[in-house]
């Protein structure tokens, strides 16, 4: 089927390869001409894995094209997926101008060409808009009857965004028109998973549900976290006994230095605010998100029970993006972390895979290295804030043959504490007696 995909993003360049993948026609749209030429070259602008080589394969078998034009999808498609930013406005609701201006030059096109031709279309919205959104898109769709309207939220995460658009939890469906229905159905026919078919406002609230109910798990992980540095349990092994009951399950339970990303903070905030609009207090996830933003805030302060004064001590952050895998700094706990300790005084060294030259352009006076040995070369502690396989993988021994002095701060309490303590380190992670 010949679809378009607006907005070329983490999710729209990874929804055009999948869809491509698939055996469909795609065609990329995106308003910013250098991201375009960069894509029709072959190079996808993101790390993602796998995704640039699979653009490259599906370049050349001329399963996938770039443009900015509108017009050069908007016509030929049967489904046309929006997947444009919906970033936080300052008071944390979604920004929906981007969206709004792709419908109405959607729209604009499609009216001008009625009668030309009647077939159906549907505009598919894969943004993470506020519930609602997409009834009043369909609202302003209903002079223009070939255009229908469907929710289809993306749940991918950054890091395995092309696995998990191939291998999908679940697809939601929402939309209460059968045609659009029958579109969608037929698009993602070869893939293997549940179907969630259901109305527009229920899966635009499935997709804020989902998020917020991952970022309270965090949250709550992460006070139970506070509470087991004061009593001596060890969170790792508590999320592990308590990861084994189904109903509660294994998975995000992990203590760290707070959950970031371009979903979570800006998700969180935007239902937040949705309840206050529509007259419904929110306070477990107010309380989710200042547990949140709390988090680094505590962190240093555990830090500062082993290392007191801060001034002038050399502390070596490993990993700066968001989470492993990905060049995305939305977010990052790392950005909150930074303007803390250099408030304590402390001099930084740094080293990501992908991100040093990103918070280079923020901190230029910070020490960037070319690998987490460099990085932790004289320092007083090193800290874990993101659980690079090259930041977590260490050889603790050399690790205390290069640090000034012993200190090791996993704020994602992934090294291993028993090798680290002996060769000799003192170890403190998040929650670990
Ligand atoms: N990043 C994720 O992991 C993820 C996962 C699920 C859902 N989402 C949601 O998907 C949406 C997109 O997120 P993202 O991370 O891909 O954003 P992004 O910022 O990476 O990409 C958005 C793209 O839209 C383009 N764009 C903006 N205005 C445009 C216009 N008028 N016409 C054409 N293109 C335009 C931008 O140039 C950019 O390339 C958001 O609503 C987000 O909440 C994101
Ligand atoms: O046990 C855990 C799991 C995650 N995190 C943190 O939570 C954040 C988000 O991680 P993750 O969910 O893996 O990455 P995202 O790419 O932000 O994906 C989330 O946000 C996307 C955008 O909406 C959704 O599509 C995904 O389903 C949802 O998992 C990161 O900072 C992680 O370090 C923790 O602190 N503890």
């Amino acid at each position: 089927m010949k679809i378009s995909v607006i907005g070329t993003g983490y999710v729209g360049l990874t929804t055009a390869v999948s869809f491509a993948l698939m055996g469909h026609d795609v065609i990329g749209i995106d308003i910013d001409q250098t991201k375009v030429a960069r894509l029709q070259k072959g190079e996808a602008g993101i790390y993602e894995p796998n995704l640039e080589k699979e653009l490259q394969n599906m370049l050349a078998l001329g399963k996938v094209s770039f443009s900015s034009s509108l017009e050069a999808g908007i016509l030929s498609s049967r489904a046309i997926f929006v997947c444009v930013g919906t970033p936080p406005l300052p008071d944390g609701s979604a920004d929906l101008s981007a969206l709004n201006q792709v419908l109405s030059s959607i729209k604009e096109r499609v009216k001008a060409t009625a009668g030309a031709s009647n077939v159906t279309r549907v505009v598919v919205i894969k943004s993470t808009v506020p519930v609602g959104t997409n009834d009043h898109i369909a609202r302003q769709f209903a002079d223009v009857p070939e255009l229908l309207v469907a929710s289809n939220p993306e749940f991918l995460r950054e890091g395995s965004a092309l696995h998990d658009s191939l291998h999908p939890s679940r697809i939601v469906l929402g939309t209460e028109e059968p045609q659009a229905l029958a579109i969608l159905e037929e698009l993602y026919a070869s893939l293997v998973c549940e179907r969630v078919r259901t109305t527009r406002a229920n899966a635009e609230m499935i997709k804020y549900g989902s998020n917020a109910f991952l970022a309270t798990k965090i949250s709550f992980m992460n006070e139970l976290a506070r509470l087991s540095a004061e009593l001596g349990a060890d969170i790792t092994e508590v999320a592990r006994g308590m990861g084994l009951d189904s109903r509660i399950g294994p998975y995000f339970l992990g203590a760290g230095l707070g959950y970031g990303g371009s979903c979570f903070p800006k998700d969180t905030s935007a239902l937040s605010e949705l309840g206050a609009q529509h007259g419904v207090d929110m306070p477990l996830l107010k309380q989710v998100q200042q547990v949140n933003e709390l988090q680094p805030v505590w962190f240093v302060e555990q830090l500062k029970k082993l290392l007191p004064t801060l001034a002038g001590l050399k502390i070596a952050l490993l990993g700066l993006s968001f989470k492993p895998q990905t060049d995305d700094m939305r977010e990052a706990a790392s950005l909150r972390l930074i303007p803390l300790l250099l408030r304590e005084g402390a001099v930084l060294s740094a080293y990501d895979p992908l991100c040093n030259e990103k918070v280079r352009k923020l901190y230029p006076d910070l020490d960037f290295a070319d690998n987490p040995y460099q990085a932790l070369a004289g320092a007083d502690a090193g800290v874990l804030v993101t659980e690079w396989e090259q930041c977590v993988k260490l050889d603790f021994t050399r690790v205390k043959s290069t640090l000034r002095q012993p200190f090791l701060f996993d704020g994602r309490n992934a090294w291993d504490k028993r090798a680290a303590i002996d060769a000799g380190l003192t170890y403190m992670g998040v929650g670990r007696s």
